[in-house]
């Protein structure tokens, strides 16, 4: 089984490809996220959940990983990893860790120009103008080493930039 990170700034488009790459590759499976947000809050497919609810599950050990980002909790449960690929929305700044954990990590990097981010995520309307602002402004330093990294450029269409992602992915599994 092979776990692929799926990483980059917001709005760069993981959620979009991802949700797009499984539609080509069937046998692919998508870590479901639990984030303290409201579940109606569109986007991608995760359970939204209240701090104290998040709380109490991380107590029970309930998550392989988790962590803080734009004032949110992120959390990949357990019972999500299993038979077969996993695509993971990871922060950026997970990754030294997920790689202990996940010794097989291969790292799909997404991005985007940032005037194009900026324009997708004002448009997406998810976040208002100061939220959108500081996550275009999120810096998180460089990747760390030994890690097998594909770029994917999603600053044009969504066919270009999953072009690249199918690629990626069908160069780990030849
Ligand atoms: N190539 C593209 N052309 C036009 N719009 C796009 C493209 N890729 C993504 N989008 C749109 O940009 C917005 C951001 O994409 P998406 O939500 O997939 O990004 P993300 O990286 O998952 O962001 P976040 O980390 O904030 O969840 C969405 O509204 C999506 O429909
Ligand atoms: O900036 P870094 O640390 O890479 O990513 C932080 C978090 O930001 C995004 O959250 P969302 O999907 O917009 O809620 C990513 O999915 C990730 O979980």
């Amino acid at each position: 089984m092979t776990h692929f990170a799926v990483i980059g700034p917001s709005g760069a488009g993981k959620d979009t490809l991802m949700a797009a790459a499984l539609a080509r590759r069937p046998e692919l499976g998508i870590v479901r996220r639990v984030i303290t947000r409201p579940s109606d809050a569109g986007g991608e497919d995760f359970e939204g959940v209240t701090p104290e609810v998040f709380a109490r599950m991380l107590a029970e050990g309930r998550f392989l990983l988790h962590w803080d980002a734009h004032g949110l909790r992120y959390g990949l449960p357990r019972e999500g990893f299993g038979e077969g690929p996993r695509l993971i929305n990871l922060s950026r700044r997970m990754l030294a860790e997920a790689q202990r954990i996940l010794p097989d990590l291969q790292v799909i990097h997404v991005t985007a120009r940032p005037d194009v981010l900026a324009r997708r995520l004002a448009a997406r309307g998810r976040e208002d103008a100061a939220e959108v602002a500081r996550r275009i402004a999120r810096e998180t330093g460089p990747l760390p080493d030994g890690l097998r990294v594909f770029p994917v450029d999603n600053s044009t269409t969504i066919e270009a930039a999953l072009d690249q992602f199918l690629a990626a992915l069908d160069k780990v599994n030849s």
